[in-house]
């Protein structure tokens, strides 16, 4: 396991391969998971990209950190980590609230990226009073209180069946996620609208999304690739908000595609 105080944050991150040999790939993850979900996409790009993983803040291994806390501050913690592991011109890919911090890394730190993999994700995820309900029945009752509605917009029915080990374990990732630092993303999220940021981007991006994605649904994530000059839009079959755990396979090919389809000598391997 690897940490690295950032922001006087402990950020708890992995790092395969060496990325001075390699083009380097940036996974971020969902609000209520941590850094595991990309372990299937991982697995295929290995041997082909230098990767590296991180829990944002408040999830996974990673501090919590000082409260309120914004997409900024979580895209500065991803700016101070790239720094100190010397990368530049990454490849980044964040699912969801992963994707509103891509956006704003590349807003503050264009010189860190090279290209963007934006995952159920876009410019504003929600209304204000939805995400203040959830803030609500969170703080009422705990994140396990949630877990149900949640899960309908994470899997689809196929991959939330019973005998399904998989889906009882990420089950068990929302629920063990620290309840201050799932609040504080919430919040981060209900105040971030990136719309004129997102039409600045002009840096190679693809928008994907699961077919049914009861989170980030596939009209909005479309409208969000629109905004983005050149911006291409993927969808996945047979899949809700999480397509690195529920069609790792599909995801991958689209990565693998998207990258290499980028002029040689900026991104394919
Ligand atoms: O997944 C995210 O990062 C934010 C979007 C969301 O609301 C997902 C969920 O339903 O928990």
């Amino acid at each position: 396991m690897q940490f690295a105080s950032i922001n006087d944050v402990t950020i708890h991150y992995q790092i395969i391969g060496a990325p001075a040999d390699r083009p380097v790939i940036v996974f971020t993850n969902s609000l209520g998971t941590d850094f595991r979900i990309w372990r299937d996409v991982v697995v295929r790009l290995a041997g082909e990209f230098a990767i590296v993983l991180y829990d944002q803040r408040g999830h996974g291994l990673s501090d919590v950190g000082q409260l309120p806390s914004s997409i900024e501050d979580h895209a500065t913690d991803l700016a101070g980590l790239l720094d100190l592991l010397s990368v530049k011109d990454a490849v980044i890919c964040g699912l969801s609230v992963g994707g509103l911090i891509a956006q704003s890394l590349y807003h503050r730190r264009p010189d860190l990226v090279r290209a963007l993999i934006l995952c159920d994700t876009a410019h504003k995820i929600g209304t204000a009073e939805s995400w203040n309900a959830r803030i609500a029945a969170v703080e009422q009752n705990g994140i396990g209180s949630i877990v149900d509605a949640i899960m309908e917009r994470w899997f689809t029915p196929a991959f939330r069946r019973p005998e399904n080990t998989a889906y009882a374990g990420y089950c068990n990732m929302l629920t063990r996620q620290p309840v201050e630092g799932y609040i504080a993303a919430c919040a981060a999220i209900r105040d971030a609208d990136f719309t004129e940021i997102a039409k600045t981007i002009a840096v190679p991006t693809i928008c994907i999304v699961g077919d049914q994605d009861g989170s980030t649904p596939p009209d909005l994530v479309l409208s969000t690739a629109k905004l983005i000059s050149g911006a291409r839009y993927e969808v996945i079959r047979n899949c809700a908000h999480i397509p690195c755990v529920e069609q790792p396979e599909a995801l991958t090919a689209i990565i693998r595609a998207f990258l290499t389809s980028i002029p040689p000598g900026e991104v394919s391997p």
